[in-house]
């Protein structure tokens, strides 16, 4: 067995490892990456490229499809499915490419390739010959998708994002598990391009909606596309031959079957820290079997062990998993000097159309009776209507005792760029009033955030009084 020390070693040459080890590496003399799989990345390679070029095609065949509304008359779109995937494929290769370069161009010796696993705290296994001791330990080794045991015995008619991006043609029909992000996101993008899909949720969940009139309108806005039950009652699911067969209760208490091509799994990501032995390393683990940490330090309790993107689950987003890894490797190196580092103002945003975003407190977050809503409806909002984009809803939320704006959630055409203003505006702890007070120009979107934000200012002036600081 051959061995080597270290001062850092980072599990995982992903989004967040890839940071880790540049961070660590400005600080210690000796810093490994150690990747078990592929370089590339999961962002680039399965995650939020492909997935974008697929909506990208979708939105192209649905743009040409609404041309009518404004007199511009074009015949029925046709998807060409193998042309559609070819360009998924070739502009995800392009970008996995341009990741894979990136990493390759730290130097070899400090890359090592394997799959690790603590043998102790300090000690990783790399493979089945290689034993790296180290200083501190970044577990930075992502996430994958869950498949829940009634998708077994579904063979190659069950799927999950990474597989999809590898077709080479469009699917007649797909079954879609799970209304969350992963599951709108390419279950509208499908269904645009020609594929027959209905979609499957529980617990009336839709996307990351909490607020109950924005989800509402997202739910009825998706209901109008295809198929979604949120709070499904699903009998079975078998294979048929080829084919996937649901049996399943309707809105009238039916008993119903549909037959399917693919069951796409949409149900949720489970972090890659049961491969690890992470018993091993000796740290309190919480009842998912995930270690104990601080966000703001990535640290597992006082330990030399850092966690850091989708492994430590908190917020699996691609900005997240960079910030994370900076701040973890940074700590790693310094170890046991751990500093706080800067966490951003929470932003999420669904690349469905209309678009989900998130931004600061969600509404399910904020406590009863101290702050106030803002909302507009954007069927009348003025830019909207030109653009033939006039539907969503958006709710933006304020502390009464401060007036200073807290949150919102939107589900309306072209959030992704509205939801920056406000995370922006929550960073610099703005006030409401100091947010309307702002340059808006004229005909956009933000004037419909204007509209939002003084009808949230007028309640804030109007329970000021009644509500305790
Ligand atoms: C379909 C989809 C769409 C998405 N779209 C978006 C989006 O639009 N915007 C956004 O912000 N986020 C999006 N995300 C989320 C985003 O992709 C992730 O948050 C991000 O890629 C996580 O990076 P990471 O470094 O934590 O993990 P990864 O990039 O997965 O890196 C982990 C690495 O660790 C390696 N590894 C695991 N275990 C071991 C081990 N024991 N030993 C050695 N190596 C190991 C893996 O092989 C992998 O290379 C999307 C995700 C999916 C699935
Ligand atoms: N645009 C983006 O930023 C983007 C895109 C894709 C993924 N992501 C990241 O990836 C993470 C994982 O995405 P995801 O969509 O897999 O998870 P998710 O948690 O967003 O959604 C999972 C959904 O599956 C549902 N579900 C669970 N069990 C079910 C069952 N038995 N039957 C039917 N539905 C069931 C849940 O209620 C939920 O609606 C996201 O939280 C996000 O952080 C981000």
């Amino acid at each position: 067995m051959r061995e080597i020390e270290v001062d850092v070693a980072v599990i995982g040459a992903g989004s967040a490892g890839l940071r880790a080890y540049r961070s660590a590496a400005q600080y210690a003399k000796r810093v490994v990456l150690i990747e078990g799989g592929d370089y590339g990345t999961t962002c680039a390679r399965v995650g939020c490229m492909p997935s974008k070029l697929l909506i990208a095609a979708a939105e192209s065949a649905h743009h040409a499809r609404g041309a009518a509304k404004f007199g511009i008359r074009v015949a029925e779109p046709e998807v060409d499915g193998r042309a559609v995937m070819e360009r998924v494929r070739t502009e995800r290769d392009r970008f996995v490419g341009k990741a894979t370069a990136v990493t390759q161009k730290i130097p070899e010796a400090d890359r090592l390739h394997g799959h690790a696993r603590f043998e102790d705290r300090n000690t990783l296994r790399v493979g089945d010959d290689l034993r790296v001791r180290a200083g501190s330990v970044v577990i930075a080794t992502g996430s994958r998708p869950q498949v829940l045991p009634m998708f077994e015995g579904l063979g190659d008619r069950l799927v999950v994002n990474d597989d999809i991006f590898d077709w080479m043609d469009l699917p007649e029909s797909v079954v879609v598990f799970g209304p969350g992000v992963i599951g709108l996101e390419l279950g509208q993008a499908l269904q645009r391009l020609g594929v027959r899909v209905r979609m499957f949720g529980i617990g009336g969940f839709v996307g990351p909606l909490t607020d109950p009139d924005v989800k509402a309108m997202a739910e009825r806005h998706f209901q109008s596309e295809f198929p979604l039950d949120a709070d499904s009652r699903v009998e079975s699911v078998a294979r048929e031959g080829d084919q996937v067969v649901v049996r399943f209760r309707d809105g009238e208490d039916e008993l119903r079957e549909e037959h399917f091509e693919y069951l796409l799994a949409a149900t949720g990501r489970r972090p890659n820290v049961d491969r690890l032995d992470i018993g091993n390393a000796g740290l309190a683990l919480d009842d998912q079997g995930l270690p104990v940490f601080d966000r703001y330090t990535l640290q597992c309790g006082d330990s030399s062990v850092f966690i850091a993107g989708d492994a430590n689950n908190h917020l699996p987003l691609l900005h997240e998993a960079a910030d994370e890894g900076v701040i973890a490797g940074r700590n790693a190196a310094r170890f046991p000097e751990v500093a706080p580092g800067h966490r951003h103002c929470p932003l999420s945003i669904v690349f469905t159309d209309p678009q989900i975003a998130m931004v600061g407190d969600a509404r399910a977050e904020l406590e009863e009776g101290t702050y106030a809503v803002g909302e507009l409806d954007f069927s009348a909002q003025a830019r909207a209507r030109v653009m033939g984009e006039d539907h969503g809803l958006m709710r933006v939320y304020g502390r009464y005792s401060d007036g200073r704006f807290l949150g919102a959630e939107i589900f309306t055409p072209r959030a992704e760029h509205m939801a920056h203003l406000l995370a922006w505006c929550r960073e610099q702890g703005l006030t409401v009033a100091e947010m309307i007070d702002k340059p808006y120009y004229h005909p956009v979107l933000e004037e419909g955030l204007r509209n939002a934000l003084q009808m949230l200012q007028s309640r804030l002036e109007q329970g000021r009084g009644q509500v305790r600081p």
